[in-house]
């Protein structure tokens, strides 16, 4: 069954722990956290000190999207207040075999990612080391934008790889993520939608997720 991944970003942040145990009550599989630092992406959002707040909210794993500079500086600071899954960009990294390293070695779950104008093959090299592979279906910084479809060929590209080398990594997109395009990413091998405002505008949270899970 596809995972769901509600981005808190579209949260309302002065309810955030209420916002978080409706989206799991609703059937969310994981809670995605957006990390932005206002110079890899023109935003500034969260850092380590609300990953530590709402880890003891909720049991699912925190999936937190490091849109970062340097993102080994602060690998460790977010695996101790308790990410479970830590994705860093490609282009942000320029060592991403180690930093890929650092975060197993840390002893969670590596992820990488890249935008949608990065073509797959900056990361082909590292996906037999990672746990999840993302694919931005926006350029990274808000939520709340359109999908850009081109990226679909990229998720069958990688799928591809991933069937040929006989990997066991997730598939997640991000962005612009609604039942319409799920349905497009589900045919084309995507594992977890990530999906913000089309969970958190929404009065039902579960319905939402249930839309996006099976549309
Ligand atoms: O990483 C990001 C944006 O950079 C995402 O996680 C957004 O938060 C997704 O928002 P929607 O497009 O689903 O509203
Ligand atoms: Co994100």
């Amino acid at each position: 069954m596809t995972k769901i991944s509600p981005s808190i970003l579209s949260a309302d942040f002065a309810n955030l722990k209420e916002e978080i145990l409706d989206v799991e009550r609703g059937g969310a599989d994981y809670i995605h956290v957006d990390v932005m630092d206002g110079q890899f992406v023109p935003n500034i959002t969260m850092g380590p000190l609300v990953v530590k707040a709402i880890r003891p909210v909720t049991k699912l794993p925190l999936d937190v999207h490091l849109m970062i500079k340097n993102p080994d500086k602060f690998i460790h600071e977010f695996v101790e207040v308790g990410a479970d899954i830590l994705t860093v960009h490609a282009e942000a990294s320029p060592h991403l075999d180690r930093t890929i390293q650092t975060i197993k070695d840390a002893g969670i779950k590596a992820g990488v990612v890249i935008n949608p104008a990065t073509p797959v093959a900056l990361i082909q090299h590292v996906l037999p080391n990672v746990d999840l592979v993302l694919l931005m279906t926006v350029n990274p910084g808000f939520g709340g934008q359109s999908f850009i479809h081109y990226v679909l060929n990229k998720v069958e590209e990688v799928d591809k790889l991933r069937k040929e080398q006989g990997l066991r990594f997730e598939i997640e997109v991000d962005g612009g993520v609604n039942a319409d395009t799920a349905k497009l990413c589900k045919d084309a091998g995507v594992d977890v939608l990530v999906a913000g405002s089309a969970i958190f505008n929404q009065r039902d949270r579960a319905k939402a997720i249930a839309s996006i899970r099976n549309g």
